[in-house]
């Protein structure tokens, strides 16, 4: 698949999930790959939440959190990234809905709502989810102009069950530009 880049950074919100090896790890190390990216600025990271697993009940419990970045990659490109960090990080596809050592959706690109054989968006299943949505609360501002923040609260307020989602740890992840102080 070709990398294209748009001109303007737009802002993006991805969820991701691990239950397999040493799911806090995995998870800041996915982070700081996509940091590392010249075209994405990871800005903000929900707590860690330890969940139930959903769809195929007999695995481990995932941690799930949720990111928002900027970008100045195009949604197609921004995937073809998730996916490769996927892969550096030893994802299998084997069951679907099964255990894995990390998992990136692309929830919610700014200004883009789009259908291909690739790339749903916003991510056909994450209003079902309360594993996305109660990290993404987390991040999403007050007054965010397009009406997520809204939703993603409104949903949340209204779904019945919110149990196997439990906060586990705040996320201590700091970018490398700002540990190193550039
Ligand atoms: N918004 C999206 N975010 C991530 N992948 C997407 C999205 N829309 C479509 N896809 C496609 O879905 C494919 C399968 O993704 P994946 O194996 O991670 O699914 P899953 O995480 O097991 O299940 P689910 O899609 O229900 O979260 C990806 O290769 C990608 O092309
Ligand atoms: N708790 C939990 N369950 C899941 C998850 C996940 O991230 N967390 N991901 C899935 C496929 O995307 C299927 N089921």
């Amino acid at each position: 698949m070709t990398i294209q880049t748009s001109t303007e950074a737009s802002e993006a919100y991805i969820a991701l999930g691990a239950n397999l090896g040493d799911r806090e790890a995995t998870l800041k190390e996915a982070i700081s790959l996509l940091d590392e990216h010249p075209g994405i600025t990871v800005l903000r990271c929900s707590n860690m939440y330890e969940t139930d697993p959903v769809g195929y009940a007999d695995q481990p419990d995932f941690v799930n959190m949720a990111i928002a970045l900027q970008t100045t990659l195009a949604p197609e490109a921004l995937l073809d990234v998730m996916l490769q960090t996927e892969q550096v990080l030893g994802r299998e596809r084997i069951i679907r809905w099964g255990p894995r050592t990390v998992d990136l959706d692309l929830l919610w690109v700014e200004g883009h709502q789009l259908s291909t054989a690739h790339l749903i968006l916003p991510h056909p299943r994450m209003f079902e989810r309360a594993f996305v949505l109660v990290p993404l609360a987390d991040i999403v501002p007050t007054g965010e102009a397009s009406g997520l923040y809204r939703r993603v609260h409104d949903v949340l307020e209204q779904m019945d069950d919110k149990g196997g989602v439990r906060f586990w740890k705040a996320c201590n992840w700091v970018s490398a530009s700002v540990r190193s102080g550039s």
